[in-house]
């Protein structure tokens, strides 16, 4: 039975907490911050970063920062004298921008080798892929790796993708639309957050956002909206719920990121869409409260499960 779980992307090295003197160095990316979500709220499943890596120290602390959270990395190349990327997070009250230090990660050389790529995504329950994953990839590696993930999708693996919008990595709109629109084709489950769709489409509202989605073929649809409520379109069924109010958030880094990642834990569970919803909610109300895109497992699991 395919077990595994597999997030394709880029982790970076991350910068947190500039509130005081000091930063501090973590590892985090958007994907990678969904299956770290994953990986403390599914434990029946082996969960794997697929990825391509530098060889260089910070690359090494990288793998075994994975490894000791039992997060592994399948076939993902290591390439010699490549690094990782980089980024910094600036707030301004909770809410956070980045600065990228990234554009010659290793991490765009993830489909170098479509061999090893596709024996990565082999026996897996679910596969998670980002537009930022799509984002630092040329054409060709783009191709291979929608290939690769419509081939595990047709031996029965559900796939689940955020288009998770940033403008600064993409020539323009229309290059970023055109490659999101061949990522779904092959998606079960889409987890936009709207001020990104508004920005790319022009959607007024999450229903004209979900119906758009609808209409590119996607069975099951979460569009975030921050602090308001999330609405599901479930078979075309659409069911909005309530988030969380958290009174004093303190870094809003990874809470849709948390959020995908407690939904595709809660729905791997059999949880019905509404109720994996509230449970995401709850994770991301508990990422907030921490700096840094990453929250310890333990907090994680008992927002997940309270
Ligand atoms: O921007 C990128 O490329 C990153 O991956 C850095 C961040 O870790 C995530 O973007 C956080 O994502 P949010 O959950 O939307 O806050």
């Amino acid at each position: 039975m395919a077990e595994g779980i597999a997030a394709i992307g880029e982790c970076m090295l991350e910068l947190s907490g500039q509130a005081g003197s000091s930063w501090r160095m973590g590892y985090a990316g958007d994907t990678f911050n969904t299956l770290w979500a994953m990986r403390a709220l599914s434990p029946g499943h082996h969960v794997d970063y697929v990825s391509a890596f530098g060889d260089d120290p910070f690359s090494q602390a990288q793998i075994a920062f994975f490894r000791d959270h039992n997060i592994g990395t399948a076939q993902s190349p290591v390439i010699p004298g490549a690094r990782p990327g980089l980024y910094a997070i600036t707030l301004t009250g909770a809410e956070r921008s980045f600065t990228y230090w990234r554009s010659d990660a290793a991490a765009r050389q993830l489909a170098s080798d479509p061999a090893k790529l596709e024996k990565s995504l082999e026996n897996r329950a679910l596969v998670y892929f980002s537009g930022i994953t799509l984002a630092i990839l040329s054409t060709q590696a783009r191709l291979t790796l929608l290939n690769a993930i419509a081939a595990e999708r047709a031996k029965g693996c559900h796939i689940a993708f955020d288009p998770n919008y940033r403008p600064r990595l993409w020539a323009d709109a229309a290059a970023a639309r055109g490659v999101i629109a061949e990522a779904l084709e092959v998606t079960d489950i889409a987890l936009p957050t709207f001020p990104d769709e508004e920005m790319l489409y022009g959607d007024a509202s999450p229903e004209d956002t979900a119906r758009r989605l609808e209409r590119a073929g996607v069975a099951e649809i979460v569009v975030k909206n921050g602090d308001q409520p999330a609405l599901i379109s479930h078979y075309e069924k659409l069911e909005s719920v309530p988030a969380t109010h958290i009174a004093a958030p303190l870094d809003t880094t990874g809470a849709g990121d948390s959020f995908n990642g407690a939904y595709l834990s809660a729905r791997l569970l059999g949880i019905p869409p509404a109720e994996a919803v509230r449970r995401a909610h709850r994770v991301a109300g508990a990422v907030v409260q921490v700096r840094g895109a990453l929250a310890p497992f333990d907090f994680l699991r008992t927002a997940f499960d309270r």
